[in-house]
């Protein structure tokens, strides 16, 4: 899908919506709709048969899937019983229904496409209609699952209901319910079915006449094989049935617990032990349960109390003593003390991206900004270049999935872009983790959401409400969600994942697929405003996102980070990236490119993409490229002129690839790497190009050889391995002491920007140091 596509999509839906006359919803005969609607149900049986097991996907052909982003859509706000209810027949399309409801019931088996389920209900005076529900939580569900959510007579009220028309030749009527909010479940008794009366008898409910012992056999099924949000929809359908039946709640808070539904889960096991004659198993688990849900909450010393009650109850019970040390590790960690290579070990497990670490905040606050949303991340304390500033775990991430697999992209409305599928991916997970966590709701909502939505509040966070609900009942969303708040959020605040296990280094191919880049929310780091030359610098743990100060900041003055997740060379590039966020960035860098002139911009991203595309060998000469591009860069402007960098590491490789026996070419290789690095914004102390054997034993340590007060933060993976190329250099000519400082040199850079001393070095750079054994040794100095 094009940008252009995304803009003709949005103007028709804009058509669509904004279109003044009121109009009719076709009439279409009962059994007609009835007809598609099992054609539906079918065709999902055959793909789910067709894949072979329960949970197959309903596969809409080779074509990528869409899904609209960022249109802005209604959400109910009102409550149920002050609706007035509406008939089907009495609906127009493309109309807001303000202040009615659809009551309705189930009666058709319900299918699946990705995330939107498909129902077909009726209203009392038996007209029938197709309602699609966005259910993030039920994306993989199979057939049978559905047929537990939605079974046939189902009672359901639609809040303020728009209907929309499928496209010709038979436009056909369906409500498409966008927030989970906005359908409720009803209990036959409801006040709201008081004026209801059908014309049609009830559907047989496959479930009616259910125990609670029958639901919990069925939840416990569910749970084994993985359908975890079923399986505390049964618990909580057998708890209906008998609200005694602790068992049940036990059970659901083990589900609550993999679902991330924490405070649920803590709210069901306090329940269970509140319960009489609760056996000593059970209160096990029940504690067990609760700490377990507790660690995940961050809450470290209360997971730790209660482990140790799982202790005292049961010594013989191995598994909790890994709690407790790991509690002892989080607590630890929380005051700024972290073990780096176990958190770069677990991050290296392929396919998880899980490491275990707890949150810390250092010396940072939210403070008042001139940009978007109005706050920004500021210093509390004079802050030194390397210190740690935050270290956070996301609310939701997401990984790319296997090649193999099918998935829905997004066609963002508000970037003209598509969005690739952990990006898109994670306003599912987000809307999920919202619906199990209704307490989180307000903190995220208070995250800027761009300039079409009102300005957030100027604290964040925002103060918890007293009474901040809970999840009791997977189906009953306990907010009002607002999803298309959720989708600005997190186009405006999501980052890109900078895996600290992998480097990029190459300067001609210093770019990143974003359709396939790992994608995360957080709190806040949401807050930091953006810098193309920034003042702090992040990496990725798995999903953890460690942040440290790339500079001296003094105490009050705003932190900020860079957004840009490509290579941002010329203005070109990072303005497509910031796009959304700002008209113009102001920062140095980008002045410096303004005062060069766009002509002049122009010609430096056009030799940098010819340079970055042609085969190394076939490549213009460095000394064509530099005389193409030299001059796009005004004299006057500071060392950091990032395309410069290529053409001299280019031209470094060359030289050395040809120098030979000859020092004299060394020398000169030597200086092009200087102007490398110096390009990259670093500041060379000393320039020494010659070599002089020396020795690096009882030598008084020499000065910095690079200045320190600051980090450059374009393509600083390269620099440090452009520095490991300098010592390298060096210690090859014998002269082990500018070997040792350019060793330095590259063990601070990388201490700046991630951290985690040696160990991490040596990991991160391991096969750069194994190709030269004897700098291993230079390592250890440092
Ligand atoms: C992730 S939010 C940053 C925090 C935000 N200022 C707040 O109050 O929540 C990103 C938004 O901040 C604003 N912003 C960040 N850096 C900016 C900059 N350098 N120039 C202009 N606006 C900026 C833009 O509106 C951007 O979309």
């Amino acid at each position: 899908m094009f940008p252009q596509d995304i803009k003709s999509a949005k103007s028709k839906l804009d058509e669509e919506y904004h279109r003044t006359e009121p109009q009719q919803i076709p009439h279409v005969r009962r059994k007609t709709r009835m007809r598609s609607l099992a054609l539906l149900r079918a065709a999902m049986e055959e793909a789910e048969a067709a894949s072979g097991g329960a949970s197959g996907q309903h596969v809409d052909g080779d074509k990528d899937q869409y899904a609209f982003v960022g249109y802005k859509r209604h959400f109910s706000q009102n409550k149920l019983p002050e609706f007035e209810q509406i008939e089907i027949l009495k609906m127009q399309a493309y109309r807001l229904h303000t202040g009615r409801c659809l009551v309705c019931r189930v009666v058709s088996q319900p299918s699946r496409k990705g995330d939107k389920i498909t129902v077909g209900v009726e209203d009392g005076p038996g007209s029938i209609l197709m309602i699609n529900i966005r259910f993030p939580a039920l994306s993989e569900a199979p057939t049978m699952v559905l047929d537990t959510i939605f079974p046939l007579g189902t009672l359901l009220a639609i809040r303020e209901p728009i209907v929309e028309l499928t496209g010709p030749p038979s436009p056909n009527p369906f409500i498409l319910v966008n927030s989970l909010s906005d359908i409720v479940f009803l209990e036959p008794t409801d006040p709201v079915l008081l004026h209801t009366t059908w014309e049609h008898p009830a559907p047989s409910n496959p479930f009616a006449g259910q125990t609670a012992t029958d639901w919990q056999t069925r939840g416990n099924g569910y749970f084994t094989d993985g359908h975890i949000f079923a399986s505390a929809v049964a618990y909580s359908k057998g708890l209906e049935c008998d609200p005694a039946a602790y068992i049940l709640r036990l059970n659901r808070a083990a589900a609550y617990l993999r679902l991330e539904c924490f405070e649920a889960a803590i709210a069901d096991t306090a329940a269970v032990l509140a319960s009489a004659g609760v056996a000593r198993n059970e209160r096990l688990k029940a504690h067990y349960r609760a700490a377990q849900a507790q660690y995940r909450l961050g809450r470290y010393y209360l997971a730790l109390d209660g482990f140790k009650q799982c202790i005292s109850i049961a010594p013989e019970f191995v598994g909790v003593k890994g709690w407790v040390s790991r509690c002892a590790e989080r607590i630890q960690e929380s005051m700024g003390s972290y073990n780096w290579v176990r958190m770069y070990k677990e991050a290296l497990v392929p396919g998880s991206g899980l490491v275990d670490a707890a949150d810390f905040v250092g010396p940072i606050k939210v403070g008042k900004s001139s940009r978007g949303g109005g706050r920004g991340i500021v210093a509390m304390r004079n802050v030194k270049v390397g210190d740690l500033l935050l270290v956070a775990n996301p609310l939701v991430s997401a990984f790319p999935p296997e090649p193999t697999t099918k998935h829905e992209l997004g066609a963002n409305f508000i970037t003209g872009h598509v969005d690739g599928w952990p990006r898109h991916a994670l306003i599912s997970k987000l809307i999920t983790k919202l619906a199990g966590n209704p307490a989180l709701y307000d903190t995220v909502a208070a995250l800027y959401a761009g300039p079409t939505f009102p300005a957030p509040p100027p604290e964040f966070p925002p103060a918890t409400q007293p009474d901040t609900p809970y999840l009791s009942n997977p189906l009953h969303v306990k907010m009002d969600m607002d999803v298309s708040l959720l989708e600005h959020i997190c186009t405006y605040n999501a980052f890109y994942l900078k895996n600290v296990t992998r480097t990029t280094s190459a300067c001609r191919t210093i770019s990143r697929d974003f359709l396939k880049l790992p994608a995360a929310l957080y709190l806040l780091p949401s807050l930091f405003n953006h810098s193309c030359v920034p003042s702090a610098t992040w990496h990725h743990f798995g999903d953890v996102m460690v942040v440290r100060a790339a500079k001296d900041v003094a105490a009050g003055e705003e932190l900020t980070l860079s957004y840009i997740a490509g290579p941002g060379d010329t203005i070109f590039s990072r303005e497509a990236e910031l796009k959304v966020h700002m008209a113009e960035c102001d920062c140095p860098l980008c002045d410096a490119d303004r005062g060069d002139g766009r002509m002049q911009c122009s010609t430096r991203a056009m030799s940098d993409l010819i340079f970055r595309r042609t085969d190394y060998r076939d490549c213009n000469t460095p000394e064509e490229i530099r005389v193409k591009v030299e001059p796009t860069y005004a004299a006057s402007r500071g060392t950091l002129r990032p395309t410069m960098l290529r053409y001299h590491h280019y031209a470094a490789e060359l030289m050395m690839l040809e120098a030979g026996f000859d020092p004299a070419r060394w020398s000169a290789a030597v200086v092009e790497v200087f102007k490398a690095l110096e390009a990259a914004g670093v500041v060379v102390n000393d320039k020494t190009a010659s070599f002089r054997p020396s020795d690096l034993e009882g030598q008084p340590r020499d000065a910095f050889i690079i200045r320190t007060d600051s980090a450059p933060t374009y393509a600083t993976e390269l620099c440090v391995k452009l520095m490991l190329v300098l010592a390298n250099v060096f210690h090859c000519h014998r002269d082990r002491r500018m070997a040792g400082r350019w060793m330095d040199a590259a063990f601070w850079l990388e201490g700046v920007h991630v951290g985690g001393g040696r160990e991490i070095f040596c990991l991160r750079y391991a096969k750069a140091l194994s190709m030269r054994p004897l700098l291993a040794a230079y390592v250890r100095r440092a």
